[in-house]
């Protein structure tokens, strides 16, 4: 489609009325559509019906609302198309008659919409202009499609009355066009010298200082370059506006009009900047210009800067409390009431206690030693508020005075890099003076010329004009000792004798009682600043006629002059970010073969892992390992006991033989009763279930070392505590039932053949496991020491056993050789023991004289009935929950948790990093190139029409 030409026919103003209303109209239903067809997404119906109705306004609504927006990576492919612009071009809203309604109905246009209004101010072409088109248009219109002109003719005199229909509705929005033009040229011309708005890029004012034609006209090369990126044909010289009666018809101070004419572009640039600075916080030259704010000490930089966010939030002190640069970001969210900030590399996010702000600010700089004076880290600060322009400053107060004082040399060179960078090209320098401070004396401006030395993209601030006679406020404002293209705003950003008990009765006024209205995001003092600053501009008003003053003068151009240097950075920035992305991809394809993994996938993978595990283990946990693992306790208790109670007895010969007297029976009868009650009361339920749960935390152990959790201690200490949790909710329950259970094994222990043969079968396992450890230390001992010594030793031990004399024998050799004999000597009582369990204890009659069967058996009961109810009571429990309790605390997991979780394993920080990276560069490329595309597809129609 060719948008652009068509219109262009239709803006003959040389043609007769009654012609040209024909020819717009007709021109008009061609374009309607030609869109519609190309857009493919309308039906003949909805087409026939749009053009019967033939309003321009509701076609535009109909084909707009059809549009499916296309993807931003189609939108790279075809961002030189024509047709895109085209498609978009019609789906701005209709134009009220109202040009004014216009521009604030869409306060917040879309980017396009901005950049259309600049479409439909070139458009607003002069009548001259018109007529050396006239045979243009003449030949063009001969070439009106076919089907068109057929179905003209044929619809005869219907098509000319809808036409003319459709001419009155175009020469009503044509009207608005041209008023709309007046509006945008008054915008851009605050900001823009005369020259730069005719594209020519010479600045009409050449004195270099436009601070005193008060007009900001002589923004200079910057500007020239806004002009040519916005307006490279437009001849209309734009007046340029002052502060002016306007302001002063204005009382509300509250309705300040800047944030009505704020632009999404702006925003979108904002968004821009701010996804650079995530990734490459420390790149000066992979980011978009930002306002650099620099002044001397009490040159009243904070009360700037607080003025324009409407709070109070700057840490104050005489210690240069700045040892980081503060990266400024503020960013207009329209509705919401109040006023929050972020620290984004902090992670706190929506503060609305402005208190707390500053003492995080505080904290964040005082954590700069004072040796090191300075950090290149910056502090970054989000402010959202629909009482901030959406602006990027950083705040660099004290640096310039710090880099002048006595400083070492080294220091010196480190602020001096720093305000270098901060400083550098494109970066807009903020350079604050006080108005009684001679500006000779101007560190800020001393600064400012080193880094900028033709004052092309500095805007001096004077601040304080209240302390000085309007006289010399004017003769500082104008001053031509110090030009600066972009010229001086003066600003008062205190008020006077209002002390904190004034504030306090200030704000505890309301509506129409207060005077001045309140607001959640702008402070009482903040008000009274601007009413104060408002009534004092007013009372001089003729005296500072031809200057900028106000705070919100200086806000409006802040905003324009960030914006148009921040859109003149996007090619530059987009060509590095080009190749940024390059390397970044080739590293990505090379180190992770193009792999996707985000640290939420990643968990989710390990964590299915570990589920697999614990479902393996839940398997090989039966009935039968839960058994040997308490059995295998109790064993060696049941050792113990026949160890202290048994194989110590002096008597212990006795039961070799039948006992026949009573007293023996007696004596190991009651011995048996106490080492079965002893165990029994050894507390089965705690110990049994305090196994198990130390068995399956092992367990887990086990399964998480087979995962790549093994290197990731938050998740690790995650799953470890939600394990004990759980088994920790049915531990006292458990162990209280187990306990019970084996209540009657107190009393009484009855057990038959089987029992008593599988237990003396187990005993004797028993024994020859206990035999063996024995041999196996005795042997170690003797191979220490040799055996012959160990022989010597044994038998002089055994000859002394109070050890009177040593015989020239060590320490450590006697310990040895006691120990040997004691084990020599359990292995004679154990080989004795083992002979009797196998040639007697053949029944449970015998169980008297064979306690290692009995005990045994009697340990197995009580591991067969904990196990039973083990198994019901935890097991059960623990494997049903465990995976339900761990995917809870899994998702209650914050995005950084998981982010940092992730990245504790290198290789996966490196993973995820380079795949963050390349995605916000993408991301960035891709909003940057939208962007681009309007400003090419602008300028592209732009030329077109040139006549
Ligand atoms: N009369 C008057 N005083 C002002 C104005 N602006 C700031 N001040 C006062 O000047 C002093 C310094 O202001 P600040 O905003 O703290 O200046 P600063 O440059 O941030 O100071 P440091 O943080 O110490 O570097 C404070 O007492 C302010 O109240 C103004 O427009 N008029």
């Amino acid at each position: 489609m060719r948008l652009h030409v068509q219109i262009a026919q239709t803006t003959s103003l040389t043609m007769s009325n009654r012609y040209t209303s024909c020819v717009r109209s007709i021109t008009f239903v061609t374009l309607s559509i030609r869109i519609f067809k190309a857009i493919g997404g309308f039906s003949k119906v909805n087409m026939a019906k749009a053009l019967q109705n033939q309003l321009p306004g509701r076609c535009i609504r109909l084909v707009s609302s059809s549009i499916i927006s296309p993807s931003i990576p189609a939108l790279r492919k075809c961002r030189t198309s024509q047709r895109w612009l085209s498609m978009r071009a019609i789906s701005i809203p209709p134009i009220s008659n109202n040009n004014k309604l216009f521009y604030h109905s869409y306060a917040r246009p879309s980017p396009f919409q901005f950049r259309m209004q600049f479409f439909h101010n070139t458009l607003n072409l002069s009548s001259k202009r018109f007529a050396s088109m006239f045979p243009n248009i003449i030949s063009k219109a001969i070439k009106i499609p076919t089907y068109v002109g057929g179905g003209m003719a044929a619809a005869g005199s219907y098509i000319a009355y809808k036409a003319n229909e459709t001419n009155t509705f175009i020469h009503g929005k044509w009207d608005q066009f041209r008023d709309f033009a007046g509006n945008v040229k008054d915008r851009f011309g605050d900001v823009l010298p005369d020259g730069a708005v005719t594209g020519s890029g010479a600045s009409s004012n050449n004195n270099g200082n436009n601070g005193g034609s008060g007009d900001g006209s002589g923004d200079g090369d910057l500007m020239s370059a806004a002009a040519s990126l916005f307006s490279d044909n437009d001849n209309e010289r734009t007046k340029v506006a002052h502060e002016d009666d306007e302001d002063d018809e204005d009382d509300g101070l509250d309705e300040d009009n800047t944030q009505d004419e704020m632009l999404n572009l702006m925003k979108q640039m904002i968004e821009i900047r701010s996804l650079l600075n995530k990734i490459d916080s420390n790149s000066a030259h992979l980011s978009l210009p930002s306002i650099v704010v620099i002044g001397s000490q009490s040159s009243g930089k904070s009360s700037v800067l607080e003025s324009i966010v409407g709070r109070e939030f700057l840490p104050k002190g005489s210690n240069m409390v700045t040892r980081r640069p503060i990266e400024l970001t503020l960013v207009n969210t329209p509705n919401s009431k109040e006023i929050t900030a972020d620290f984004p590399l902090l992670r706190l996010y929506n503060l609305t206690n402005f208190k707390e702000v500053k003492k995080i600010l505080m904290e964040s700089n005082m954590a700069v030693p004072t040796t090191e004076a300075i950090s290149e880290d910056p502090i970054q600060l989000t402010i959202k508020s629909s009482r901030v322009p959406d602006l990027s400053l950083v705040d660099l107060p004290g640096y310039i005075q710090i880099e002048a004082a006595d400083q070492p040399m080294e220091l010196k060179g480190k602020i001096r890099q720093l305000c270098d960078k901060y400083l550098a090209d494109p970066n807009i320098i903020l350079a604050i003076s006080s108005a009684d401070v001679d500006l000779a004396n101007s560190a800020a401006l001393r600064a400012a010329k080193a880094a900028d030395p033709q004052g092309l993209r500095t805007i001096g601030v004077i601040t304080k004009l209240d302390l000085v006679s309007p006289e010399v406020g004017h003769s500082i404002l104008t001053n031509k000792k110090y030009p600066l293209k972009m010229g001086y705003v003066g600003v008062i950003t205190k008020a006077p004798g209002l002390g904190k008990s004034h504030l306090g009765l200030f704000s505890s006024r309301s509506g129409s009682e207060g005077k001045v209205p309140q607001s959640a995001t702008i402070e009482p003092q903040q008000v009274a600043v601007r009413e104060f600053e408002k009534s004092y501009l007013r009372e001089h008003k003729k005296q500072f006629n031809d200057c900028q003053v106000s705070t919100k003068k200086l806000r409006e151009k802040l905003i324009k002059i960030l914006e148009i240097s921040m859109s003149n950075a996007l090619e530059p920035t987009s060509m590095l970010i080009q190749q940024e992305l390059d390397d970044t991809s080739y590293l990505f394809k090379v180190e992770f073969n193009d792999r996707q993994l985000t640290p939420k996938s990643y968990l989710l993978n390990n964590v299915d892992i570990l589920k697999l595990g614990i479902k393996e283990f839940q398997e090989k946990f039966n009935r039968n390992e839960l058994k040997s693992i308490l059995k295998a306790d109790l064993d060696q208790r049941v050792l113990d006991f026949l160890a202290t109670r048994y194989w110590k007895d002096e008597n212990l010969q006795e039961l070799s033989s039948k006992i026949n007297n009573d007293d023996e029976i007696l004596y190991w009868h009651k011995k048996l009763e106490l080492a079965s009650s002893s165990l029994t009361k050894v507390g089965v339920g705690r110990l049994s279930t305090m196994l198990v749960t130390n068995a399956i935390l092992k367990e887990l152990e086990n399964v998480l070392q087979e995962t790549q959790l093994k290197n990731h201690d938050l998740i690790k200490e995650l799953v470890t505590n939600t394990a004990v949790n759980v088994l920790n909710a049915k531990y006292y329950a458990t162990a209280d039932q187990v306990e019970n259970c084996i209540k009657p094994f107190k009393y009484e222990i009855d057990l038959d053949s089987r029992d008593w043969n599988i237990a003396r079968e187990h005993s004797v396992l028993l024994m020859k496991e206990e035999m063996r450890q024995c041999n196996e230390k005795f042997q170690v001992i003797k191979n220490s020491i040799g055996s012959k010594k160990l022989q010597q030793v044994m038998a002089y031990l055994h000859r002394d056993p109070n050890k009177t004399e040593t015989l020239g024998m060590s320490k450590l050799l006697l310990e040895r050789g006691s120990e040997a004999l004691f084990l020599s000597k359990r292995l004679q009582i154990l080989g004795f023991r083992l002979q009797l369990l196998k040639n007697k204890c053949s029944s449970v009659v015998e169980k008297d004289q064979c306690p290692e069967v009995f005990l045994n058996a009697v340990s197995d009961k009580l591991t067969s009935t904990a196990v039973l109810f083990l198994n019901v009571e935890l097991l059960s429990d623990f494997f049903y929950n465990f995976p339900i309790e761990l995917d809870r605390k899994l998702n209650n997991l914050s995005e950084e948790q998981v982010e940092m979780f992730a990245k504790e394993d290198p290789r996966i920080a490196r993973h995820i990093e380079l795949q963050k990276r390349k995605e916000l560069l993408d991301l960035a490329l891709e909003k940057i190139d939208s962007i681009l595309v309007f400003k090419k597809s602008y300028k592209g129609v732009s030329k077109k029409i040139t006549p």
